[in-house]
């Protein structure tokens, strides 16, 4: 998978040298490439942004240095591949673990991070029309940061850590919160009996010592139904809205 993430900010990007994601790199798993928006801003002062036409407080990403970016990311490609251009922004679509494995699936994917008010909406379009590109606006969640940096950071992690190869135990893929609409169960280590303070012992759930698997799998099931209804009703909701639509039109 090859990743390319367009910034005036390349150096936000350097955590992902660390850890699995700079070890898929190294091992040629992922080719994850930061470019500096500023490189093709090429007037005295490289400026990205500009004051908003129909006024407004704030300012604008000029429209000509975005289109060169990706110009000449589309024009780096050998052949007539293209990249799907994700840029995270308040007002695009909800990030999820199946929106994660969607991306997961893309051979190149190209990420650009906003910042200011947002990106001249003609950017868009170019990317749309003019190189042909799938072009998604996707959101972390329901809050504004400053810029795109730290949700590509988070959007990076979530996608690049599906790519077969970059977790070693893909068994831990499986079981995972939100992979099949419930949240992940608790979970214990050594030692089983542990004195968290002075006089205070506090005990593993004696099922998980039983060694008897059909009971532990039962006793994290109804965990995970537990939290799920404790913390995200509207995950259960979503479950039961669709298996109700289904009953209704099976009455
Ligand atoms: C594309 O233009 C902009 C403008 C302003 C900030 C950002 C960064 O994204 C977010 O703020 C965000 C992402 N998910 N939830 C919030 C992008």
């Amino acid at each position: 998978m090859i990743i390319d993430v367009v910034s005036i900010f390349p150096e936000y990007l350097a955590p992902l040298d660390l850890s699995l994601i700079g070890k898929a790199r190294r091992d040629g798993l992922i080719d994850l490439r930061v470019h500096d928006l500023r490189e093709f801003a090429h007037d005295r002062h490289r400026s990205v942004d500009d004051t908003p036409y129909g006024g407004g407080a704030g300012m604008v990403m000029k429209p000509q240095p975005w289109a060169e970016a990706l110009d000449h990311l589309v024009a780096s490609a050998p052949d007539e591949r293209r990249p799907r251009l994700v840029v995270p922004g308040p007002g695009g679509v909800p990030f999820t673990q199946a929106l994660a494995r969607e991306l997961a699936q893309e051979p190149w994917l190209a990420f650009a991070c906003g910042r200011y008010e947002g990106i001249d909406e003609r950017v868009y379009e170019h990317a749309e029309h003019d190189l042909g590109l799938e072009v998604s606006v996707i959101s972390l969640g329901d809050y504004v940061l400053n810029g795109g940096e730290v949700a590509v950071l988070a959007m990076v992690e979530a996608v690049a850590r599906l790519v077969p190869g970059v977790i070693g135990n893909a068994e831990s893929l499986v079981e995972e919160s939100h992979e099949d609409g419930l949240l992940e169960y608790p979970v214990y280590t050594k030692p089983a009996s542990w004195e968290s303070a002075p006089g205070v012992t506090r005990e593993v759930p004696p099922v998980l010592l039983s060694g008897d698997h059909g009971a532990i799998a039962a006793w994290r099931h109804q965990q995970r139904l537990e939290r799920t209804a404790a913390r995200r009703p509207d995950l259960l909701h979503a479950s039961q809205a669709v298996r109700g639509t289904a009953g209704a039109a099976g009455t």
